[in-house]
Parts: structure tokens; C-alpha cells; sequence
């Protein structure tokens, strides 16, 4: 038995979201939350031939509690998306408080819920669901992700236009590491799982990895005003769900990339300190799942030394990101004390 909850149900991400874990054979309870329009989404998902049961709740008669009460897995793409001219970090004002409204929900309801956060800014929103969930006394490491499954599959995708045959793209793996965001976003091409043409000069090489860490750019720009990727991110938001959900059930050895924090009492943590030669809270890595979640987070291992550069400028942003979220929950507590 699983139960799958999905806060911001109504959205551009949430719906097809949903429509992919209803779709998931192992979803037998799929809980959908949102401001707006989940009875009727959830009304339309309930006739799918499928075996998850679907309650769609609104905020209000308790409905955050409703949802998120059984919860295994919690994915959150709940508010703002980008617009042209803006950056990832301009949601942050909004979509902070929201993810804090949301996480304090998930620490009163759904304390040991698998954590999945989409909201962007990613590298920001991790740490806000981490902050409120250590004042609440529930915050287990290994239960939080970001999720950047999108910058893998853009990678996987991209990788594949090049090698001329996009009927590869699912079997191509290129770890990306870092966060999901611009220069955060680090493809380590090396490690391909499918060999880059020898003929792909420097200057095409640099040309992929902007693509990959400025893809979103391309979606939003293309979108005009009307948001950023939904669709795509569904798709990957919907694979790494289901990654974690078969290791929820007790599946051994799935590994996939996603931000974690590095206190995870887990095998790795600390040896991706050393190469990171520095003390980052949360860093995106090859993640391996089990049944407690992060078992073992993936070293770097052997990287070109573009690579390092590239880690090396995804830091100091990292660091910095990072701190963005730990401080916005910090003053916010200083005017008002957690509830449980
Ligand atoms: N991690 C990634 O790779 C990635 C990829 C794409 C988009 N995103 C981010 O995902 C977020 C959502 O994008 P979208 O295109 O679905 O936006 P959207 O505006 O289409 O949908 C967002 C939904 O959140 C709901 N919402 C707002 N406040 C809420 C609250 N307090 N509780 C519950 N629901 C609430 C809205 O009603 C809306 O239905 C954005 O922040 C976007 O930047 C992340
Ligand atoms: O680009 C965005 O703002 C949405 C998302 O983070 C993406 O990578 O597509």
C-alpha cells in the first residue's frame, strides 16, 4: 500500500503529475492538494482505471491535514513559475512562504512522509522544508530530496540529439550534480554512460553543457509569458517518484541523482565533502534509495578537469542559495513560534 500526495495538484505540473501517479500501478492512494480546483481534478483522475483511490482537498475543513494524513510519499510542486526576464531566485519571495506554510503541514500531518520538492528555487525551497521540519523536532535527512530529475533527463535527451538517435535518450545517463539552477547545474559528461563523439569540439561541448544548465530558459522563453516546463518536469517528477516509491516497498540498489542534505547519516556524505572542499549543507549527487531512504550518497568520482571548474563556480552559488532559505525560516520564527 502506498499513498502518493501531491501539493499544488491543481497546477501546470500537478495535473499531469498526477495523471502519472494514477497511472503508477503502485499508487494505491493518491492524496491531491491545492488552493484551487483538486475536487474536480481529482473527480477526473478517479475514473481511471487504476488502483489508486483519489481525494481531491481544498484548504478548507483541515483539508492540507486530509490529504497529507497516511502519507508515504509527499511531492511538492505548489506555487509561482517563471516568466521571461526572470530568474529562478525572483520566485523566491513568493514560493518561500508557501513551501513553509506546506512543509509545517507535512511536520503536523505526515511526519515520516518521503519529502519531494519541486517549487523552485529548488537549491532555497530544500532548505526552507528542512528548517521548518527541524523545528518541529521531525526533520530526518534521509527523508528530504529536490528534485532535478529534469536536468538528467534534459541531459539524456540532449545527449542523445547529438549521438543522432533520440531512440537511445532512455538508456543515456549523465549524472548531473550540484543544484537546479543555472551555473548549479552540473553535467558530468565524462561519466556518460554513452561516449560523447570524438569529433565534438570544445566549443560544442560548452554549447551542451549551457543547454543543459540553461534548459529551463529555452521552455520559458518558448512559453512566452504562459509559465515554464510542466509537461517535462511531470514526466521526470513522476519517474523520480517512482524510484522512491519502489524503495518505499523495499526495492534495493536504485540510484539517481537528486539534492540531498550532507548530514544524512549515510555512506558518502562525508567523502563529497572532502571533494567538494567545503562544508555545503545540501549538494545534488548520485543518490542510492532503500526503504529509510538516502542510503548512500555518490562521491564525484573521476571528473574532467572542466568538470571541476564547473563545480568549482556551482559552489559559492550553492552556499549561497542555501543560506537564502535557512535565513528566511529563521526570521520567520523569530515573530511567530512553530505549532504542532
Ligand atoms: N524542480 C524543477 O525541475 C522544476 C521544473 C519546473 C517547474 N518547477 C517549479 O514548480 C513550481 C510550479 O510550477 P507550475 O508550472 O506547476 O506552476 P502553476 O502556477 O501552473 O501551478 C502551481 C500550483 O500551485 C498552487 N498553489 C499555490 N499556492 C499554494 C498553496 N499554498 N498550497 C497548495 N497549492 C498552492 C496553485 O494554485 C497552482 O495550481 C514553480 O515554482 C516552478 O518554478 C520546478
Ligand atoms: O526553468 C524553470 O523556471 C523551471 C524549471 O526549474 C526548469 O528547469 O525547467
Amino acid at each position: 500500500m502506498v499513498k502518493a500526495v501531491v501539493l499544488g495538484a491543481a497546477g501546470g505540473i500537478g495535473q499531469p503529475l498526477a495523471l502519472l501517479l494514477k497511472a503508477n500501478p503502485l499508487v494505491t492512494e493518491l492524496g491531491l492538494f491545492d488552493i484551487v480546483n483538486t475536487p474536480g481534478v481529482a473527480a477526473d483522475l478517479s475514473h481511471i482505471a487504476t488502483p489508486a483511490k483519489v481525494e481531491g482537498y481544498l484548504p478548507a475543513d483541515d483539508g492540507l491535514a486530509k490529504a497529507l494524513k497516511g502519507a508515504d510519499v509527499v511531492v511538492i510542486p505548489a506555487g509561482v513559475p517563471r516568466k521571461p526576464g526572470m530568474t529562478r531566485d525572483d520566485l523566491f519571495k513568493i514560493n518561500a512562504g508557501i513551501i513553509k506554510d506546506l512543509a509545517t503541514g507535512i511536520a503536523k500531518a505526515a511526519p515520516n512522509a518521503f519529502v519531494l520538492v519541486i517549487s523552485n528555487p529548488v537549491n532555497s525551497t530544500v532548505p526552507i522544508v528542512a528548517e521548518v521540519f527541524k523545528k518541529f523536532g521531525t526533520f530526518d535527512p534521509k527523508r528530504l530530496f529536490g528534485v532535478t530529475t529534469l536536468d538528467v533527463v534534459r541531459a539524456s535527451t540532449f545527449v542523445s540529439e547529438i549521438l543522432g538517435d533520440l531512440s537511445l535518450s532512455k538508456g543515456v545517463v549523465v549524472p548531473v550534480v550540484g543544484g537546479h539552477s543555472g551555473v548549479t547545474i552540473v553535467p558530468l559528461l565524462s561519466q556518460s554512460t554513452h561516449a560523447l563523439p570524438s569529433s565534438l569540439d570544445k566549443s560544442a561541448y560548452d554549447a551542451l553543457v549551457n543547454r543543459i544548465q540553461f534548459g529551463g530558459d529555452e521552455v520559458v522563453k518558448a512559453k512566452n509569458g504562459a509559465g515554464s516546463a510542466t509537461l517535462s518536469m511531470a514526466y521526470a517528477g513522476a519517474e523520480f517518484a517512482a524510484k522512491v516509491i519502489r524503495a518505499v516497498r523495499g526495492e534495493k540498489g536504485l540510484v539517481t541523482p537528486t539534492y540531498v542534505n550532507l548530514s544524512a547519516d549515510a555512506e558518502g556524505a562525508s567523502d563529497l565533502t572532502k571533494e567538494l572542499g567545503e562544508e555545503l549543507a545540501y549538494f545534488s549527487a548520485n543518490v542510492e534509495l532503500g526503504v529509510e531512504g538516502v542510503v548512500k550518497i555518490s562521491p564525484l568520482g573521476k571528473i574532467s578537469e572542466d568538470e571541476a571548474t564547473l563545480v568549482k563556480a556551482a559552489i559559492p552559488e550553492l552556499a549561497k542559495n542555501i543560506q537564502t532559505g535557512v535565513t528566511f525560516v529563521a526570521e520567520a520564527y523569530k515573530t511567530e513560534e512553530p505549532r504542532l
